[in-house]
């Protein structure tokens, strides 16, 4: 009995009609080829012993370089009004303190909205200006820019417009290296990154199999090569609210420029809530969770929604490791409404030419946006997903009324430290 199921069972396989048979070999011979292209060169996860010698030499000094600045810069540094002068209601959450979060991930940018961008970086190499350097040639290097905040400013937007500029090469996705995956040292953070694949299952694969795949088919290069004189970039928002972030950065290198792109926040905590309730929509209204006890109007900042917005809070912490020239705020405002004049600033600041101009925008009706006439090696149009530029909910306008008589001490001390206006009262 036994042998006779075992037989069928051999006998079935030279049955499959022929047409089938073609099918998946067809289907193994693209799922070798998409396995090849994706490892090729770049799956070596194990790093040299020197390398990770030089790394951990790298980390350790750098702490020691770190803590003993940072020790001095207290010293050194005036001590700064104390935030619960700010506001009387203002209990002071320890950045150290996690947030309060509606989703174990709500501190992670709009992974979903950035696949958009992401899928055009992965046009990019090969269609752009700047492919018959990827191919092998230039080097890898630390970024020497980064944008670090703040989630929901408008930092993809950024990003991608800078993108277009030729002494520019940037990431698309978010390494999340100095917040998440700082113990896998720099090395990881300039060579490698493990890609999520997503949700789509292709080759009939189960979720199962395909996670299995997962990190061993889809190893990339995290760091794009650049050639003399061209800046690696990446953005990672949710490092301008992570208390060790400074102090990691610059043990990496003092010289690090940084990017924040704000917004007003409270339209900022709106974009913010708005994304939750994208991927859940049963969670509490805005109203609610902005309130610790709405019947004597006390803002319950630790809310990561809420406390987000208290830019001049973690600006002070990057201040003791950066001097402010370091630092270039871009208006999230402006960024919509006259692309172009941002961009202009932040080329000044990173020392590039100004390449990106008007000449490389529209302004998209059905969007609602400024949007690149061409993006990065496409000759197409190109706005941003659409998860960036939602429609936000209502908010009962006396709720926004108190949540901006909150900011505004904070807003007017960002101001003040940054030396600029960014008008959100
Ligand atoms: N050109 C253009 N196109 C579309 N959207 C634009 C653009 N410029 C700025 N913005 C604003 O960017 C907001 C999203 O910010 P981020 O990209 O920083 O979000 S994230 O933290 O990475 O998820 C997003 O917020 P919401 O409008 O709340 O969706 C946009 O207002």
């Amino acid at each position: 009995m036994e042998y006779s199921q075992t037989f069928s069972h051999l006998h079935a396989i030279p049955f499959i009609p022929v047409k089938k048979k073609l099918l998946l070999m067809g289907i193994m011979l693209l799922l070798w080829v998409y396995m090849l292209y994706s490892c090729v060169g770049y799956c070596a996860t194990v790093p040299s012993v020197i390398d990770s010698y030089r790394v951990r030499e790298t980390e350790s000094a750098g702490r020691r370089t770190e803590s003993a600045r940072a020790d001095l810069v207290s010293k050194l540094i005036p001590k700064t009004q104390s935030w619960v002068d700010l506001e009387s209601d203002y209990d002071e959450p320890s950045v150290r303190t996690p947030s309060r979060d509606l989703l174990d991930n709500e501190v992670d940018s709009d992974r979903a909205g950035d696949w958009d961008e992401m899928k055009d970086e992965q046009r990019g190499p090969e269609a752009s200006a700047m492919s018959s350097f990827s191919n092998g040639s230039g080097s890898k290097k630390l970024p020497q820019a980064i944008i670090i905040g703040v989630k929901k400013g408008g930092t993809r937007a950024l990003l991608e417009f800078l993108r277009v500029h030729p002494d520019i090469r940037a990431v698309g996705a978010e390494p999340h290296f100095f917040d998440r995956h700082y113990d896998k040292g720099l090395d990881w953070y300039s060579r490698f990154k493990r890609l999520s694949l997503g949700s789509a299952q292709p080759f009939g694969f189960d979720a199962e199999q395909w996670s299995l795949l997962d990190g061993h088919v889809n190893c990339r290069e995290l760091m794009p090569r650049t050639l003399e004189g061209q800046i690696t970039m990446e953005k990672t928002p949710s490092y301008f609210v992570t208390r060790e972030a400074p102090a990691r950065i610059y043990a990496m290198s003092r010289d690090t420029k940084l990017i924040v792109v704000v917004r007003d926040p409270v339209t900022r905590a709106v974009s913010d809530y708005t994304q939750t309730l994208s991927k859940k929509p049963d969670i509490p209204t805005f109203e609610s969770l902005t309130f610790r006890n709405r019947s004597v109007g006390l803002i319950d900042t630790s809310w990561s929604a809420v406390q987000i917005g208290i830019y001049a809070k973690h600006l002070d912490n990057w201040l003791r490791f950066f001097p402010l020239r370091q630092m270039l705020f871009v208006s999230g405002e402006r960024l919509i409404s006259d692309p172009a004049g941002e961009l202009a600033r932040v080329q000044d600041f990173l020392g590039l030419k100004r390449i990106v101009t008007d000449k490389h925008f529209y302004f998209n009706q059905t969007k609602g946006f400024p949007c690149l006439k061409k993006a990065e090696g496409s000759s197409k149009p190109h706005c941003l997903g659409k998860t960036k530029g939602r429609t936000h909910p209502g908010i009962q306008p006396q709720v926004l009324q108190r949540l901006r008589q909150f900011y505004r001490p904070f807003n007017m001390k960002f101001y003040q430290m940054t030396g600029h206006n960014f008008g959100w009262n």
